[in-house]
């Protein structure tokens, strides 16, 4: 199956299982890819025909704002089943990174995959 990607999107939202972490706005990076059949697109040249990356960022962006989860894998769980919902995505890989919580390390994060990943023709 073809993979339609969104990679190091920047979001800000209130997030953290300490006191401090709820009442200030963090930064979270995300990297989504999603399992589509881009040759109906390709082949009408047809935006409504696949996954389109910027209102999913957009839509990544929305359910940041309005969120306030403690864990990044509440964050990830919640924001893989609405957008399999909303956009009809039968396998997605999700990362989630937050950047800075642990001051010795790169990067933090999870990373999680749902769906079924359907075959390659
Ligand atoms: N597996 C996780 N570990 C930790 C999380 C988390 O969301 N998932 N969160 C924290 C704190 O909120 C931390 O990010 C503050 O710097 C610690 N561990």
């Amino acid at each position: 199956m073809d993979r339609v990607l969104i990679e190091g999107l920047r979001v800000e939202t209130v997030i953290g299982a300490y006191d401090w972490e709820r009442s200030i706005r963090q930064r979270l990076v995300v990297d989504l890819e999603m399992a589509t059949d881009i040759r109906p697109a390709a082949a009408s040249d047809d935006l409504t025909r696949t996954l389109d990356y910027a209102a999913i960022s957009t839509r990544i962006r929305e359910f940041a704002e309005d969120s306030h989860f403690e864990l990044v894998e509440t964050f990830a769980e919640r924001l893989a089943a609405l957008l399999r919902h909303e956009f009809a995505i039968p396998w997605l890989r999700l990362t989630l990174r937050k950047p800075g919580a642990v001051a010795e390390a790169a990067t933090v994060g999870v990373r999680i995959e749902r769906g079924q990943r359907g075959e390659s023709r």
